[in-house]
């Protein structure tokens, strides 16, 4: 069936508001793209909000009458009589492959690959992590976990004990256990987080014993990691760091994540009281602070 599709520029804060106003007027899908085309795969780390200047695209089938889909949307308060928008007819394809074809495996580090179900690996004798993009944050696409991968790449994880702080889809987690970690304990406070961190790891043939999850109520305060992983925002980071600090083992490795270049100062300072800090890592706009257990 060909296809007929609306496409809104319009600012972060608008978008999902417009996108739920187009799912009415009964678009078949959603899309939401930057002013460089990126699809979204997820959302800033902690965040729903999108980018400041932002497309939102609507597919309808061809036979709608967009002229009143028009006239509908301009009665919404986000978008007004005149808003500015493009309708264009489409060739008919396979939107959902489309999408697909945008999420390839990517390398992190020597040995690490994410792979989506949907390819071959390229690299079949490479720890290969099978995951495809859901409800929780991380997919290996953002700069925060890509710089978490990499350094857990870099070490040797035999028989280590893992924690990994914020493990959102567990990408991190399921990454050390395929590395050669021992056990990792998962800490959400998003339940969906946890959910999607056990069927990642059982998609990845991790047995249930070597990947526990909990809330942080329910933490436990007895772990000595090996290894601590936080791939969390600086508040978090800033007000749990004694916490963190108190999870990792003497000669114990860490890594904080999800900082923000301006904010790499004020955390080593925090983590310095605890920790032999390396130089800071940087990728974009962000950096990842990794050190040592004194
Ligand atoms: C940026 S995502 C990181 C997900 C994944 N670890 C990665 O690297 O892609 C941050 C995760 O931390 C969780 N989070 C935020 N604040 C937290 C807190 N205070 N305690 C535990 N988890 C938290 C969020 O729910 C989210 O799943």
């Amino acid at each position: 069936m060909p296809w007929i599709q609306i496409r809104i520029n319009t600012t972060g804060e608008q978008a999902e508001t417009i996108g739920d106003h187009l799912t009415e007027t009964g678009a078949v899908s959603v899309t939401f793209v930057d002013a460089q085309d990126t699809p979204v795969f997820e959302p800033l780390p902690g965040e729903t909000r999108l980018w400041g200047d932002t497309d939102v695209i609507g597919l309808y089938d061809a036979i709608t009458d967009m002229k009143l889909i028009v006239n509908l949307l301009e009665a919404q308060p986000e978008l007004g009589p005149g808003f500015t928008h493009k309708v264009e007819a489409l060739e008919d394809k396979d939107w959902e492959r489309e999408w697909m074809d945008n999420f390839k495996p990517m390398q992190f580090g020597k040995r690490l690959w994410i792979c989506p179900s949907w390819h071959e690996a390229p690299e079949p004798e490479a720890v290969n992590v099978l995951l495809d993009p859901g409800l929780a944050f991380g997919t290996g696409t953002h700069p925060t976990t890509a710089l978490c991968l990499e350094w857990l790449d870099s070490l040797d994880m035999s028989e280590s004990q893992v924690v990994d702080f914020g493990c959102g889809s567990g990408i991190l987690a399921v990454a050390a256990l395929k590395l050669g970690a021992k056990h990792c304990v998962g800490i959400d406070i998003d339940p969906q987080a946890l959910t999607a961190s056990r069927d990642n790891a059982g998609r990845n043939g991790i047995e249930e014993s070597r990947f526990e999850l909990f809330l942080p109520k329910d933490q436990p305060t007895d772990v000595q990691a090996d290894v601590l992983i936080a791939n969390i925002l600086a508040g978090p980071l800033r007000e749990l760091a004694p916490v963190i600090a108190s999870l990792v083992k003497p000669g114990g490795k860490l890594a904080l994540s999800g900082l923000l270049l301006e904010q790499n100062e004020e955390l080593r300072e925090i983590y310095s009281q605890w920790f032999d800090l390396d130089d800071t890592a940087t990728m974009e706009d962000w950096c990842r602070i990794t050190g040592v257990k004194r």
